[in-house]
């Protein structure tokens, strides 16, 4: 479960003095999540989430996280909204860690997407895209192609422990994206739009949450994350009816430049790296039995392998017409 830090009662009725959300009436640890721990609360004012940052969030990152999320909100995407304390500030400390609070929202995330919940994430991404274009803060992606290069070098000696034959796998992967497109629209990204950071209600999107690798970069790379992420059946089989409705539903808010689309080959397979390396990097060095929910690198293995056969854009599903 994901929940690292304990907190009592009387710290959090200490830390919510700040804050303009009533009485405390319960709260609870979530175990769904990865990076942080998060709290649900129910206030007399509502419900609410709190979340101490861990792991790989930088507390220097969180102003641009938090902005981000107001930012959106007040331009009507769905995203949960950060809580101003009496002071304006809206990020505090809790148990020794940076804490904030955000609003609850409802929704459930769909375990078996189907093509109209990916119709449906596709425009909410192109969405958050156009109304994150004018957001002031800027934040360099902690986890692009360089930084690919950093972790292959910390797994790389122990990767064939995970599968026999998956280094020299791996370094093709590395050398294909050594030709990483330069050239394309950039703006702020999510960076992690997988199911699970997605809510539906009655078949549409009602919320975004988890916007903590969201930096500027490739629009079209969030694409590529968001293909790999909901367009895979359990068998790593690429559905392209899903795959078609994703980016019939982006291109339904922002077409796609034709760049954009001869890239997508290579932005999946980046992408598929990129995830495949910090699941590997977790796999091997998070003991067994940690808190951490360890995610399975061969997922993201296996996407590579397709990604590494595929031949043109087409067979994503985009429309070349
Ligand atoms: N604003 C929110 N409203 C409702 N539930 C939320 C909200 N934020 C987080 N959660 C719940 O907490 C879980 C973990 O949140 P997430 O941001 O994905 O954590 P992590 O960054 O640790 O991966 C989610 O799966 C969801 O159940
Ligand atoms: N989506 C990433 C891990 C990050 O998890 P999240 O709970 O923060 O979305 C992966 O699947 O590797």
């Amino acid at each position: 479960m994901a929940v690292y830090t304990d907190i009592s009662e009387e710290e959090l009725g200490a830390f919510l003095r700040d804050y303009p959300v009533g009485r405390l009436l319960s709260y609870k640890g979530i175990a769904e999540g990865t990076e942080n721990s998060n709290y649900l609360l129910h206030t007399s004012e509502g419900a609410f989430i709190l979340t101490l940052y861990e792991r790989r969030v930088e507390a220097a990152d969180l102003p641009f996280f938090l902005g981000l999320m107001e930012h959106l909100a007040k331009k009507g995407v769905s995203c949960p909204l950060p809580v101003r304390r009496q002071d304006g500030e809206t990020i505090g400390t809790l148990a020794g860690r940076p804490a904030a609070l955000i609003t609850f929202l409802e929704g459930m995330w769909v375990r078996k997407p189907t093509p109209q919940h990916c119709r449906e994430v596709g425009r909410a991404l192109a969405e958050l895209h156009a109304a994150a274009a004018d957001f002031p803060m800027t934040r360099a992606n902690a986890l692009s192609p360089a930084q690919w290069l950093r972790l292959w070098e910390l797994c790389k000696a122990r990767a064939d422990e995970v599968e026999p034959g998956l280094a020299r796998e791996v370094e093709a992967d590395l050398a294909a994206v050594d030709r990483w497109p330069q050239h394309l629209p950039v703006g702020v990204i999510h960076a992690d739009l997988f199911p699970d950071n997605v809510f539906f209600l009655g078949g549409r999107v009602s919320g975004l949450i988890d916007f903590y690798f969201a930096c500027n970069d490739l629009l079209a790379y969030d694409i590529a994350t968001c293909l790999n992420a909901w367009c895979f059946e359990k068998d790593i089989s690429y559905n392209v009816t899903k795959g078609a409705a994703l980016l019939a539903g982006y291109q339904s808010v922002r077409p796609l430049k034709p760049g954009e689309v001869a890239a997508l080959p290579l932005l999946a397979r980046g992408s598929a790296l990129r995830f495949m390396l910090t699941r590997l990097y977790d796999w091997l060095t998070i003991p067994d039995g940690a808190l951490v929910n360890k995610r399975d690198p061969m997922e993201y293995v296996r996407r590579l392998r397709f990604h590494r056969r595929i031949t043109g854009p087409g067979e994503y599903g985009v429309d070349l017409a």
